[in-house]
């Protein structure tokens, strides 16, 4: 199981329901819409596909908007234009675009002569000679082909663009209609960007959490406050290495990394991480390195981005980062950072009790960490501890359970809500330990989980436990799927020694024993517990025979009897037999 988390930009080479349901596979976790391409119209149906392709795949997918912000991109064409190094272009709003004259999706006319202006994340290099009204002119230093809205950058330049665009209004649209479970907001400068968005959003009725794009200078000094008011970072290089010097790219996104882990916000390592893998069909060995360190570094997730969205294989470079991560996580060198970064206690109660949980589940051998979460919070803190072991996070709420996907480690299970009090919610988080496979029956896994009271809020934490996982018996289920016929073999207190071999065992209502005797010998189980934990179960799934649960045996089928154990049919059985001289096969 992988805990860093993959992020894949959708375009169109991974647009269609079976191409992304291909990356799925491969291990997308959250899909992402970049708004700076492609329409409103087009995005509506492309959050519709991710939704389907959530509901067909077994592990959840989110839906990421990421809007375009205050940015300034180059016009729309069809075709790619060349810009000659040595040439002199001009640069005005428009949307077309020629090597001497090129479109811009918004004024740079606050440029000064010598100001650099840089194009598709710093790939072109001009510098503005002149600036006549709105048209600036600039000499190219460095050329390069030009295609459709590659990103604009003039750095150290405040364009004065608001927070929210016009863009922006429509792309908040779309986000209050489908209800995506992330925003991502591009260029922001402070924590207040963030806290007009979630405004905005309030606005429209729709409650999302907004992901904070690092990749302006000013958003890195004010990054204490955009980590306070985001529920997640994106360390977005591309821009970054443009606005910023590019040497100093590498140690702000570490410095990115380990502000957020310490605060427990999500944060996502972006942008040419697999590049050369948009062509060819292996990274360079520096991009395999680049994938790996950000895992080392602690980062929640890995973002893929013109690879999947205009590459020539996509899955396969989902499947190359998958085996990249899988690889670092078994490491020994990953091991030892993962257990030096632990955060400090953090100020809450459930800071302290997952953090607790952390080193409690180290300490007895647990399988797994599992958190009852209802609106996501105590997962998130469970994961800002880093267990060695999967967080797995049992929600009720489906888009918790989405949002969820993104953090570092944990496997969201969406259960049922219940009111039957704490014991409900423990089994059912444990239930779905054993369902996603963190734990088997009969493991150890520590309970996180919240019972609300009048005097505390939703959000805490107050109750760890440790807790043997096992199934719950429901219903006349079937357990372990099968069909087998045996004779009836009654017990009271487990003791199996003198049964026939490949007997159906029938256990007692409440039976909490063991089997006494060869276990190896039984061919079925019939378990009368109502909705509760069953030790059978546990034997049925070790030794991978049918068992039916919460099923009565009438008096009337007694010791010897024929019965037939079917996971579709129940318990069958067949002639009654006299129960006289029981007694004496039992003794
Ligand atoms: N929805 C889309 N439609 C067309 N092209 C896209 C789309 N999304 C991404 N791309 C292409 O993939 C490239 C890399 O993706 P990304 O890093 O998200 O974009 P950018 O660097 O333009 O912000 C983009 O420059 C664009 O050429
Ligand atoms: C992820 C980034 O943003 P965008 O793709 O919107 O340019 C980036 O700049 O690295």
């Amino acid at each position: 199981m992988r805990s860093a988390k993959i992020v894949c930009t959708l375009g169109p080479a991974s647009e269609s329901p079976d191409q992304i349901a291909s990356l799925a596979d491969a291990g997308m976790s959250v899909a992402r819409l970049n708004a700076s391409h492609g329409s409103p119209e087009h995005r509506r149906e492309m959050i519709d596909r991710i939704r389907e392709a959530d509901n067909r795949v077994e592990t959840p997918i989110a839906a990421m908007l990421d809007m375009p912000g205050p940015e300034v991109r180059t016009a729309p064409i069809d075709e790619p234009i060349e810009l000659i190094t040595g040439s002199t272009v001009e640069f005005v709003v428009d949307d077309d675009a020629t090597p001497e004259r090129v479109g811009l999706s918004k004024s740079i006319s606050a440029a000064k002569p010598g100001d650099k202006v840089l194009l598709d994340d710093g790939r072109i290099e001009t510098t503005v000679e002149r600036v006549d009204g709105e048209t600036v002119s600039a000499y190219v230093e460095s050329g390069g082909k030009l295609s459709s809205r590659k990103g604009v950058n003039v750095p150290g330049v405040e364009l004065d663009l608001p927070t929210i665009t016009e863009n922006d209004e429509q792309e908040l649209d779309v986000a209050a209609e489908k209800e995506p479970d992330f925003v991502a907001a591009s260029f922001v400068r402070t924590g207040q960007d963030i806290y007009d968005i979630n405004r905005a959003l309030e606005d429209r009725g729709v409650d999302i959490p907004v992901i904070a794009k690092i990749e302006r200078a000013g958003a890195v000094e004010n990054l204490d406050s955009i980590i306070d008011a985001a529920y997640g970072v994106m360390v977005a290089r591309g821009d970054l290495g443009v606005e910023c010097p590019l040497e100093d790219v590498p140690i702000i996104q570490k410095r990115i990394i380990r502000k957020c882990h310490q605060a427990g916000v999500p944060v996502i390592t972006a942008t040419e991480m697999l590049d050369s893998m948009m062509h060819s069909r292996r990274p360079t060995r520096a991009e395999a390195s680049d994938v790996a360190n950000a895992v080392l570094d602690g980062t929640d997730a890995v973002m893929l981005s013109g690879e999947t969205a205009i590459g020539d294989h996509p899955t396969r470079v989902v499947e190359t980062m998958d085996r990249i991560v899988c690889d670092v996580e078994a490491s020994e060198e990953y091991a030892e950072s993962r257990e030096q970064r632990v955060p400090a206690a953090g100020d809450t109660r459930t800071d302290a009790l997952a953090r607790s949980a952390r080193f409690l589940a180290r300490d007895i051998g647990a399988s797994a960490v599992v958190a009852a979460s209802e609106s996501g919070y105590t997962a998130l803190k469970s994961a800002k501890y880093r267990p060695s072991i999967p967080i797995v996070a049992s929600t009720p709420n489906e888009r918790v359970k989405r949002r969820l996907a993104l953090s570092w480690g944990i496997i969201p299970v969406l259960t049922e809500y219940t009111t039957q009090g704490a014991d409900a919610i423990i089994q059912s988080a444990a239930q779905a330990a054993l369902d996603t496979n963190a734990a088997e029956g009969g493991d150890t896994v520590v309970v996180l989980s919240g019972m609300m009271t009048e005097l505390e809020g939703l959000n805490t934490a107050n109750m760890l436990k440790v807790h043997v996982a096992a199934e719950t018996v429901a219903n006349g289920r079937s357990v372990v799927e099968g069909v087998t016929t045996g004779k009836v073999y009654r017990t009271d207190d487990g003791n199996i020694e003198h049964m026939p071999d490949g007997a159906i065992v029938c256990v007692p209502s409440g039976f909490e024993g063991e089997f006494v005797g060869d276990t190896e010998r039984i061919g079925g189980i019939v378990d009368s517990s109502q909705g509760m934990t069953s030790y059978a179960a546990i034997v049925a799934r070790e030794l991978d025979i049918p068992m039916i649960a919460d099923a009565k045996l009438p008096d009337s089928v007694g010791d010897g009897s024929t019965v037939t154990l079917d996971a579709e049919r129940g318990v069958v059985y067949e002639q009654p037999v006299d129960r006289e001289g029981d007694a004496d096969r039992r003794r």
